[in-house]
């Protein structure tokens, strides 16, 4: 009987350790799978943490030299294998005129990626502006340099300084493409050059702002104009006839726009009060048609960019009589400026335009003398 009762309290006993044992092991076995799934995804997020940094450093910069090179060259060579510039971008689709906006561009795949690599491009202040002259070729350098990758510029004239300067630099802001960290941002508008109240305004804005002016010969620069005129008003009267007082007999009418715009020293003087000569750069309008990739040298130069526009972005177009591009930024095939540049002519009376010339000739060598440049106008 006792030994019966020993046996049952001894199953019992057994039972519940069996039970105290099963429960324990599962215990141990939920902690360790808690424990070890909590290891992994903290492992994996480590391992894409140091992944993504690792990617971002190699875009950000070059990995360092360990010889003992000379400070320069280490430094040189380190911008050389700098991969910042991942994105010379192409902004395929983007005019200023309707300007589309950096929260349209973000929402785009790549605009996506710059920003995941903290390359957010953002509106800023022109750093360069193409003042004039109109009808100097503004159009044709504007284009010209915008091949650069380094660059981005407004597509149309803005027109802040002399028309819309009421409206505030923030409007101005918004007019300018977006732009990555270090870029060039530039912008055209040929009529500031010659009117009154702009350098004092762009002064304000930077006093650092490089300004260029495309200049040309101010007879056909003035013959050029009255042909745009005259091509937006029928019915216009003869050049001559406009050129100069009391018809063509008579004094040059300086007051005359297209006359009035080529006298360059007396607009020139007024830039100067306000910013050094070194701050400006003078392109030929000439050069700029016969030998568009010795100009552009010089523009990328004073504008402290590599050259990277050179001969082989253009051919000459003999149709047309100008150089125009291999391809651009919004057109991958070759292509000329519009319809609107390089206009024929009309005929001027040759004695028309010696008169001219002869009125220009003091003025050009005061302006050659301001300038330093000797532009060779006859
Ligand atoms: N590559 C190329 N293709 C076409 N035209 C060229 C080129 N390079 C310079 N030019 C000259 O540019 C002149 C027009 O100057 P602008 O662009 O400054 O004109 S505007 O002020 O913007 O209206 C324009 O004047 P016109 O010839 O009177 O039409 C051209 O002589």
């Amino acid at each position: 009987m006792s030994a019966r009762r020993g046996w049952d309290l001894f199953w019992r006993m057994n039972r519940r350790s069996c039970a105290l044992t099963l429960l324990m092991c599962a215990g141990v076995l939920y902690l360790s799978y808690t424990f070890n799934s909590c290891l992994v995804t903290n492992l994996n997020r480590a391992i894409r943490q140091q992944r993504a940094q690792g990617f971002l450093s190699f875009v950000a910069t070059a990995p360092r030299s360990v010889t003992a090179e000379p400070e320069e060259k280490q430094i040189a060579k380190q911008e050389e294998q700098t991969v910042v510039r991942v994105v010379p971008l192409t902004w395929t689709g983007l005019t200023v005129g309707n300007e589309s906006n950096g929260e349209q561009l973000d929402g785009a795949p790549k605009y996506r990626f710059l920003r995941q690599q903290g390359l957010r491009p953002s509106r800023k202040f022109p750093d360069a502006l193409i003042i004039g002259v109109k009808k100097g070729g503004t159009r044709a350098l504007l284009e010209f340099i915008r091949l650069h990758p380094d660059v981005r510029a407004a597509g149309s004239e803005v027109h802040f300084f002399d028309r819309f300067y009421s409206k505030g630099f923030t409007w101005y802001r918004h007019h300018m493409p977006p732009t990555l960290e270090g870029q060039v941002t530039m912008e055209k508008t040929p009529s500031y050059f010659v009117t009154r109240e702009v350098p004092q305004r762009v002064r304000q804005m930077n006093p650092n702002t490089k300004l260029l002016v495309v200049v040309r010969d101010p007879v056909t620069r003035a013959i050029s104009d009255y042909t745009q005129a005259a091509s937006k008003k029928a019915g216009m009267r003869r050049f001559e006839d406009l050129a100069f007082l009391n018809g063509s007999g008579g004094l040059v009418d300086t007051s005359w726009g297209p006359v009035k715009i080529g006298v360059y020293a007396r607009h020139l003087e007024r830039w100067l009060r306000c910013f050094p000569l070194n701050q400006l750069l003078f392109v030929s309008g000439e050069r700029l048609i016969v030998d568009p990739a010795a100009e552009m040298a010089r523009v990328q130069d004073f504008l402290g960019l590599k050259r990277v526009v050179t001969e082989k972005h253009f051919y000459f177009n003999s149709t047309k009589g100008f150089p125009c591009l291999m391809k651009s930024e919004g057109r991958s095939s070759p292509h000329c400026l519009g319809k609107t540049k390089g206009r024929n002519h009309p005929h001027i009376d040759p004695a028309a335009i010696e008169r001219l010339r002869e009125f220009y000739r003091p003025f050009n060598a005061r302006f050659y003398q301001l300038t330093g440049i000797n532009f060779g106008w006859p």
